[in-house]
């Protein structure tokens, strides 16, 4: 497929990707609105639904130009799968039959002339753990005197409720955040700044179609609900964690920030992308968590202060997006548009492939050496993390996510 844009075969964000995000520009700041990347430009999407609209050109579908002209992709989501995939048909059509060409054109901002935001009003968020090598590595350094494997981890994908307030998009700054720490060796705890401040290199993916309370998606049907994939960091304070969280889970650890990718890459722009899962023979899983369970050949890269660090697989998975859905929704729980749910920290099984600090410097025992001379175990204030990743398209093309970026800023004292 050939857009009539200039855009380069090999662009991240050719005419297979067509992502979608909310931006404005400066002349109307307030006015945010769903916009779709191609190339070095965001297409207006409601300003060309619009069109389309005015000249009775869109028959009984939905009206975009409306669903498109809000701050958030949420209006959009609610629509489902049928729509999703109207919608990404027909912006193919306009951006490749030059016939649109002229009315397209001048809704076409170039990328330095916009704002991105958070692409979601975000409804609830969980992050699932569904990396072995990650699990397995987090449970000997966190508890070398159990297996390193919880016995449920392989039946079902553990997962914990996060803080849905506290997803900024790419770009925001994060403030260190302060807690409770007590090491082994420390009679009692005590307050200040995280000293141990990490990472984790994660995909999140997007939930639309909502579901009532009572009700089940299926692994089959989990297509039908998750509508795309951003790119996730959830910033962890690994000290604040190990004191808080059992027997509960992760709290003040996890929840003071999460970082998501601007662009909504859509499932329909990763078929290319499915894989079979590494394996879930021994022990087979239950029934409900069983069907079209596939995985996702995405490619991580993870840089600190500009240099490359890891390299997670996601294709190399446990569980898979579908499983973690149907098993979100098996106690009858709902799903709202706009709900996100993170994979979990990527790592695969070589050093160079781990998804957090916490892996990758063995709890800040093997500091990193990065190009300017200096070593981390953890993060430093001033410190810049970005994430990008890509997935294989049609005919050899690469549809980009984009990236997540985020520098951490010092503390905030506790008396003002
Ligand atoms: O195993 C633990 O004790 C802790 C694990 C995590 O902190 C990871 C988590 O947030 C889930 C994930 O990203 O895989
Ligand atoms: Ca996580
Ligand atoms: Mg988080």
């Amino acid at each position: 497929m050939t857009t009539w844009l200039d855009v380069p075969a090999d662009h991240p964000f050719g005419i297979d990707t067509l992502p979608y995000g909310v931006f404005s520009t400066r002349d109307a700041p307030q006015r945010r609105r769903v916009g779709v990347r191609i190339g070095d430009h965001v297409l207006d999407a409601s300003a060309v639904a619009a069109i389309g609209r005015d000249a009775g050109m869109v028959g009984d579908g939905p009206d975009l130009a409306t669903v498109w002209e809000t701050p958030s992709l949420n209006s959009f989501l609610a629509l489902g799968r049928p729509a999703w995939t109207i919608a990404r048909e027909w912006l193919t059509e306009i951006l490749t039959d030059d016939v649109h060409r002229a009315g397209v054109e001048p809704h076409l901002i170039p990328l330095d002339r916009v704002t991105v935001h958070l692409p979601i009003d975000v409804a609830d968020y969980v992050d699932f753990y569904a990396s072995e090598h990650h699990a397995s590595n987090v449970g000997q350094i966190f508890r070398p005197d159990n297996a390193a494997l919880p016995p449920n981890w392989k039946h079902l994908p553990i997962g914990y409720h996060g803080r849905a307030g506290t997803v900024v998009v790419t770009g925001t700054d994060v403030v260190r955040p302060s807690g409770q720490r007590k090491g082994p060796q420390d009679p009692a705890p005590v307050f200040g700044p995280s000293i141990r401040l990490d990472i984790e290199a994660e995909l999140g993916y997007v939930v639309g179609g909502a579901t009532a309370i009572g009700s089940r998606v299926s692994v089959d049907e989990a297509v039908d609900h998750i509508f795309g994939v951003v790119i996730l960091n959830d910033w962890s304070a690994r000290d604040i964690q190990a004191w808080e969280y059992v027997p509960l889970g992760p709290f003040l650890g996890k929840s003071f920030a999460t970082s998501v990718s601007a662009w909504v890459t859509p499932l329909d722009a990763l078929r290319e992308a499915r894989v079979s899962l590494p394996g879930q023979a021994d022990p087979p899983v239950l029934p409900y968590l069983q069907g079209d369970a596939f995985g996702l050949d995405v490619h991580v890269e993870v840089s600190l202060n500009g240099a490359v660090v890891s390299r997670p697989e996601h294709a190399g998975m446990y569980w898979s997006p579908a499983q973690m859905l149907a098993h979100l929704t098996v106690n009858g729980a709902s799903l709202r548009d706009g709900d996100l749910f993170g994979s979990g920290t990527i790592s695969g099984p070589t050093v160079g492939s781990r998804g957090s600090l916490l892996e990758l410097t063995w709890n800040g025992t093997r500091p990193l050496t990065l190009p300017d001379g200096s070593s981390r175990g953890f993060l430093e204030d001033g410190d810049t993390v970005t994430m990008t990743a890509w997935a294989p398209g049609p005919g050899g093309s690469r549809i980009g996510l984009g990236e997540v970026t985020g520098t951490i800023r010092p503390a905030v004292p506790l008396e003002a």
